[in-house]
């Protein structure tokens, strides 16, 4: 199991960006417009030869027609295709739809539902709860409510209603996403995909005979399911996972989430939104490990400490038994260090949010002598697969979370469209650390680059200073007029250059305020540049433009400071 937040670390490269303005405008995925993916794009690129800069002619729009692959280009080789993608979830997807725009005649396999965890699963229902979530705790808030002048009798909320809300959510998005694919030409195969030799893919659904495909080049984006540690015994019912959890069955009086990083989190804001009492049980010394530790002190103050949740950190849970014969839950904790038996507590349910591991397994990896580690496929820079002896398996990539470089939706379609490029004749590396990340909790927290103990180890390892600034929410016109002031904003930078480190953000709408800095980041736009960008006020990107405001960035040359006039 890795955190998205552990994996980030190890990664860096600049990063420019040059949008594409002829990418097509109408298509969404998971709330991001195509072209706000591309942007996210860069840099080394080498000339691309002028013949491959073929695009697709199929027009995009949203109806739905059977895919007969819409590209005009034939494929070179024999192949039946330029590209097979092998799964069909949000990095697959990315992946596919910026393929046929190249010109790349494309097939995507998918052995379940298109969309993957993130459409179904995932971001998706998981955001329409929160979005309840955040209402309901609005409107229960006497105090908020009165200080704006509002009185509100007490608020309720119809549980099989909340659900579909989620279950609606996801089915619309699902059949944006595959109507998207098929109006582009791409053909959508069904089945499980293996990997039978190089350029290979066998695919077939129980009691359908199998079919071959070969193509050029595959891109494996199979995904993750829950990761479920030994002793815990899933029943689906009182013992779940986010699959379950997502369907809002029932809201438990009181629930156990165990692992307190992104799942853990929002759905403690969902459940204790909808008056579950919350217990955390968390294996690292503190709660939410994964975040910069002054934003998770912060997290603890305004997330946890006034709501009804406790914790327990420091220790696992060895053994979790599903309530039966009128027995409640059973969750028996080990010391995290000793591993001596500490307490055993009795709940209602048990969430388990304790990560989420590869979904590799059948994908046919031994075909092509690539030994997984710990599940994840080994990969380059390049999202290029490894062999078992390190070396490059030609025409192979792995994207999303199959690779667990970063398990993040857009991560895993940005890293597609990556790829896309390279097959497409332009050299490119994406900077894993400009790669904004948010926990849509209330309010939210939202973070890019490194934390300040990974900024200032970083400094050390290879010496330079660091300098970090901070705002506060409570000085902002906006987010006073909606009475939120409750949050904070920090950034970590090196004084010497201006290069933007690591933004870290706790305050509402903080999800949408981070892609200030995680563009800046991608640019590699510089403090004492942006400080002089104009927000608009009052808005709460004022937030931001007071943190690059105060900070003092001293390059040695004066070019950049502003000129009286
Ligand atoms: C509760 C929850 C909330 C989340 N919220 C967010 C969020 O707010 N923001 C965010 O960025 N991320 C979020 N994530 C993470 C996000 O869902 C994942 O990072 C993302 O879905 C990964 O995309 P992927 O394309 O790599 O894999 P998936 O989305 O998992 O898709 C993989 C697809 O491959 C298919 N497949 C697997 N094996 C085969 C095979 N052999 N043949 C054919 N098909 C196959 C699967 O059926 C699946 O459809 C959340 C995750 C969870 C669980
Ligand atoms: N808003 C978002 O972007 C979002 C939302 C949900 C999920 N996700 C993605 O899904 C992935 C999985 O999320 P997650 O919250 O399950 O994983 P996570 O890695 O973020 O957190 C898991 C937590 O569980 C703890 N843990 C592990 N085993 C334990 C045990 N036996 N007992 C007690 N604690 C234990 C870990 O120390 C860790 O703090 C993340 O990597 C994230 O990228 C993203």
């Amino acid at each position: 199991m890795q955190s998205s937040m552990s994996l980030s670390l190890s990664l860096s490269s600049p990063l420019p960006t040059k949008a594409n303005s002829s990418t097509p405008r109408s298509i969404r995925f998971c709330g991001l417009r195509r072209e706000a993916l591309v942007s996210n794009l860069t840099h080394r690129h080498r000339p691309v030869p002028p013949q491959r800069i073929q695009r697709s002619r199929v027009q995009v729009s949203c109806a739905s027609t059977s895919s007969s692959n819409g590209s005009s280009a034939s494929v070179k080789g024999g192949f039946d295709y330029d590209l097979i993608i092998i799964g069909a979830g949000v990095g697959g997807h990315g992946a596919a739809l910026h393929a046929v725009e190249k010109g790349l005649k494309t097939a995507i396999i998918e052995g379940d539902v298109v969309g993957g965890t993130c459409v179904n699963r995932g971001c998706v229902p998981s955001k329409a709860l929160l979005a309840v979530s955040g209402r309901m705790r609005e409107l229960h808030d006497e105090h908020h409510m009165k200080s704006l002048g509002l009185q509100v009798s007490s608020a309720g909320y119809d549980r099989q209603a909340v659900a579909d809300h989620a279950n609606n959510l996801a089915s619309k998005i699902r059949s944006n996403l595959t109507n998207s694919m098929k109006a582009l030409g791409v053909d959508i195969l069904t089945g499980v995909g293996t990997i039978v030799g190089p350029q290979k893919v066998r695919y077939g659904k129980a009691g359908f005979p199998e079919k071959e495909v070969t193509a050029r080049d595959i891109i494996i984006a199979t995904g993750s399911t829950p990761f479920v540690p030994n002793g815990i015994e899933i029943d689906g019912k009182t013992v779940f996972t986010s699959d379950h959890a997502l369907k809002m069955e029932w809201v438990p009086d009181w629930l156990a989430i165990v692992g307190s990083g992104y799942i853990g989190l929002e759905f403690s804001d969902v459940y204790t939104a909808l008056g579950s009492e919350v217990t955390f049980i968390e294996a690292l010394d503190q709660l939410m490990p994964g975040f910069d530790p002054e934003i998770g002190k912060l997290a603890q103050r305004i997330l946890i400490n006034p709501r009804k949740i406790d914790y327990h950190t420091g220790v696992f849970a060895k053994k979790i038994t599903p309530a039966k014969d009128g027995k409640p839950v059973q969750i028996e904790l080990i010391d995290a260090k000793s591993k001596e038996p500490t307490e055993t507590i009795e709940v209602d349910a048990a969430l388990i949010a304790t990560g989420r591991a590869p979904f590799t397994k059948g994908l046919g990896l031994e075909n092509i002598n690539v030994a997984t580690q710990r599940g994840f496929v080994p990969v380059d820079e390049r999202m290029r697969v490894l062999d078992a002896n390190g070396e490059l398996v030609p025409h192979v990539y792995c994207i999303g979370d199959a690779n667990g470089k970063l398990m993040l939706a857009h991560a895993a379609s940005a890293q597609g469209i990556s790829v896309v490029e390279q097959l497409t004749g332009r050299d490119h590396v994406l900077n894993h650390l400009s790669i904004p990340a948010a926990c849509f909790t209330h309010p939210e927290i939202s973070m890019v680059g490194l934390t300040e103990p990974q900024a200032r180890e970083k400094g050390e390892k290879e010496g330079f200073e660091i300098s970090v600034v901070k705002t506060s929410f409570k000085a902002n016109t906006k987010a006073l007029a909606e009475n939120e002031g409750d949050g904070l904003a920090k950034m970590i930078y090196r004084p010497d250059t201006g290069e933007i480190l690591g933004v870290h953000i706790l305050g509402l709408h903080a999800a949408d305020l981070i892609h200030e800095a995680s563009n800046a980041i991608a640019l590699g736009t510089k403090v004492q540049d942006i400080k002089f960008a104009v927000h608009a006020h009052p808005t709460l990107s004022e937030v931001l433009d007071e943190l690059f405001k105060a900070a003092k960035v001293n390059t040695g040359v004066s070019v950049n400071e502003p000129v009286a006039v």
